[in-house]
């Protein structure tokens, strides 16, 4: 935010950071994961709200996909990632399956849809193979 701010010699601009539809919704195989993702996805709406961003002109946010075909998938699919808290690999993929694989064409095409509509501040775009792109926010009362 600080180099895309005006006074810094910027012209504002669009942030999106990349959390995880496991920082929305919770799934037993890892908390840990799931917790930082929630922090990516506060943090985003709460730099979204801020006079810092509204002076600039920069709009902020972020993306949850769930499953999407890349390296880090694949090694999680075979049994080897450290997102994951181990245990039943069966239950693991059962759930892979039930959510379905993004590939990373669909999340891109996602990212650029953010970049692009700039009326698009402080909201969550979920993404997944059976629902496709849909934008959200969590907000229960305005501040
Ligand atoms: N693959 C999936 O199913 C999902 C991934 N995500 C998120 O998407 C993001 C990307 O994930 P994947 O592409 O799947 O992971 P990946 O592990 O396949 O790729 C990550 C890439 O980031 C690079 N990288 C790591 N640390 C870096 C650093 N400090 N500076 C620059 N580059 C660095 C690695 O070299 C690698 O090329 C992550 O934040 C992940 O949590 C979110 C939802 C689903
Ligand atoms: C489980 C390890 C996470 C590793 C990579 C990642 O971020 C993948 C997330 C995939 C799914 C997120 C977890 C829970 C989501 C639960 C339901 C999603 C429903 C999707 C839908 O069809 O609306």
């Amino acid at each position: 935010m600080y180099y895309l701010s005006v006074e810094h010699g910027g012209r504002g601009g669009c942030i999106v950071n990349v959390a995880s539809m496991a920082g929305l919704n919770p799934n037993p195989f890892s908390p840990v994961y799931g917790c930082t993702k929630a922090g990516i996805i506060h943090a985003t709406r709460c730099y979204a709200v801020s006079e810092a961003a509204k002076k600039s002109n920069i709009r902020l946010n972020v993306m949850c996909p769930a499953f999407v075909d890349t390296p880090m998938f694949r090694q999680m699919a075979a049994g080897d990632a450290s997102q994951t808290i181990g245990g039943d690999q069966t239950a693991v993929n059962a759930f892979i399956e039930r959510i379905g694989v993004l590939s990373t064409e669909d999340v891109s095409a996602a990212l650029i849809d953010i970049l692009t509509d700039e009326t698009r501040n402080g909201l969550i775009l979920r993404c997944a193979k059976k629902t496709g792109n849909v934008y959200s926010t969590l907000t229960v009362q305005d501040v």
